[in-house]
């Protein structure tokens, strides 16, 4: 099959969050099955060029319709860790892609409209005709929009649309002005609960409620979370959409790519080891005290990563510093908040924890000492509000870090508690697992794990080793997705 995947991240080139590890992993997976992939990608001005080669333009002053006129787009053509890529670059006053950062603009909505617009007409003036379309989140929901609205009467009658959500909590909001810039106009047609019209604000069109209604098929990124949606309040207000769409929605777990987390060849860390021979774990434990500055003594350490965010659970992120220090372990966090009052309150528990020898508050973002954590941390947490899947536990257990987790979303799918799972053998068991929101819940399960490090240090690292032994890769969930666009193919 040919299969194009649009979307606003690929790793390691464009990374915000694990969006952009989905986007990359899944692509060389399918590639691997014998399929032809190829990615539109935004062509930001902040994104990782040391990560592009060949970069070279594929396609010169490419119009795109917009508003009244058109807005001239070159586009260049690259290739990101073997993975063919297509970049749009667009020649217009409003410098869509040249913002410093990739999200977080107030026209958010309308950039993304107009990249949507540009990746079909940039397929259909090249003259691309995938099987194929993956789409990925709110940024690209107009797409199966326009191709069944515009394109599917220029020649793309036979492409469809696989779209699918990784966190619904951002849907792009938008008013009639992304109709009339993307050519769609027609206000009242689109203004309608059948198609885009926002579940709850009456003046506003929702893109990602389009990507659902038009595509061929939806998912998001774990079963847990495809019930959760529907039925909980994590749809953030799209639940009755979903169960409208139902016959054509589900969940699929996300893999990890394992040629890129993989302790036994990753060249981020500086002591490779395997499931066979965990004695390099414990020198990439040393290696990260040094880079911190940590004491080296006999103790747990116990990491966090990820976007500092309200969906991560931060009073329990923060509490799970303190109840660890508290506990005489250890504890590493690395993350970034985009919103100024976690990050101001963060930036002030790194200047009052700055000079504690066992702790360190690294806030930004930094793909090489993440590798680092992951390989040198003996336990991970992750206390999610809500997690659509979840990869930071995933690479945990891939690099023997024994995830301690609250019982949401994908988490609820990937780890099973090592003293109470209902449906796993002991044998099977591969973390922690808490289920309230309070401080308690969270320290019983801190507490569990970090009694098994202290006094039965042989069975932790059976835990650790049982959990190195899951197969999270992308095997088993490219093989679900090749079946799903073997289903939705003409
Ligand atoms: N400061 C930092 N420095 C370096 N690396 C950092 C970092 N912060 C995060 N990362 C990395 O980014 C990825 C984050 O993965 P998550 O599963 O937490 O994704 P996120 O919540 O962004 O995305 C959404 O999409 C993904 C993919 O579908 C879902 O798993 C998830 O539940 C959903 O919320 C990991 O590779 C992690 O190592």
């Amino acid at each position: 099959m040919y299969i194009v995947q649009i979307a606003s991240e690929c790793a390691p080139v464009i990374k915000a969050g694990g969006l952009g590890d989905v986007v990359y992993g899944l692509s060389r997976e399918l590639e691997v099955r014998g399929h032809c992939v190829e990615l539109i990608l935004p062509m930001y001005d902040c994104m990782r060029y040391d990560h592009v080669w060949g970069l070279h333009e594929a396609y010169r002053d490419l119009s795109v319709p917009w508003y009244g006129g058109a807005v001239h787009c070159n586009v260049f053509c690259g290739w990101v860790h073997g993975q063919l890529c297509f970049f749009i670059q667009p020649n217009s006053g409003d410098n869509f892609f040249n913002r410093g950062h990739y999200y977080g603009a107030t026209d958010d909505h309308m950039r993304f409209a107009f990249f949507s617009k540009a990746a079909l007409e940039f397929l259909l003036r090249s003259n691309k005709r995938p099987d194929i379309l993956h789409c990925h989140d709110w940024q690209t929901g107009l797409v199966p929009v326009l191709l069944y609205e515009m394109y599917q009467y220029h020649g793309m009658g036979r492409q469809r649309v696989v779209y699918t959500i990784h966190n619904f909590k951002h849907q792009g909001i938008a008013g009639a002005n992304v109709l009339w810039a993307t050519g769609l106009n027609r206000e009242s047609y689109y203004f309608h609960y059948d198609r885009l019209l926002d579940n709850f604000n009456p003046f506003a069109l929702n893109l990602m409620k389009g990507g659902i209604v038009y595509a061929n098929y939806v998912n998001t990124v774990s079963p847990h979370h495809a019930w959760e949606a529907r039925y909980e309040t994590v749809g953030y207000g799209l639940g009755h959409t979903l169960e409208i769409h139902q016959g054509k929605f589900g969940g699929i777990l996300n893999g990890i790519d394992y040629n890129v987390w993989n302790p036994e060849k990753d060249d981020y860390i500086p002591h490779p080891y395997s499931v066979n021979d965990l004695s390099g774990k414990a020198l990439n434990k040393k290696a990260l005290r040094e880079r911190l500055l940590l004491r080296d003594v006999d103790r747990p350490l116990i990491a966090f990563i990820g976007r500092l965010d309200e969906q991560k659970g931060m009073h329990l992120v923060h509490h799970a510093i303190y109840h660890a220090l508290n506990k005489n372990a250890q504890f590493v966090l690395l993350g970034s908040a985009t919103e100024p009052g976690i990050n101001s309150w963060f930036w002030h528990e790194k200047h009052f924890l700055n000079s504690n020898p066992d702790c360190h508050l690294e806030l930004g973002f930094n793909e090489e000492l993440a590798h680092l954590i992951y390989a040198g941390a003996d336990m991970i947490v992750v206390p999610s509000n809500y997690e659509p899947c979840g990869l930071t536990q995933v690479i945990g257990l891939q690099y023997g870090t024994v995830p301690i987790v609250r019982g949401v979303g994908g988490l609820v799918n990937t780890v099973f508690d090592r003293d109470f799972d209902p449906e796993k053998t002991p044998e099977e068991r591969n973390g922690y697992v808490f289920y309230q929101t309070d401080n308690h819940a969270l320290e019983s399960a801190m507490n569990r794990a970090m009694g098994l490090w202290t006094d039965y240090p042989k069975e932790f690292q059976k835990l650790v080793m049982q959990g190195m032994a899951y197969d999270y890769s992308w095997n088993y969930p490219g093989e679900q997705y090749q079946g799903v666009y073997e289903m939705v193919r003409c």
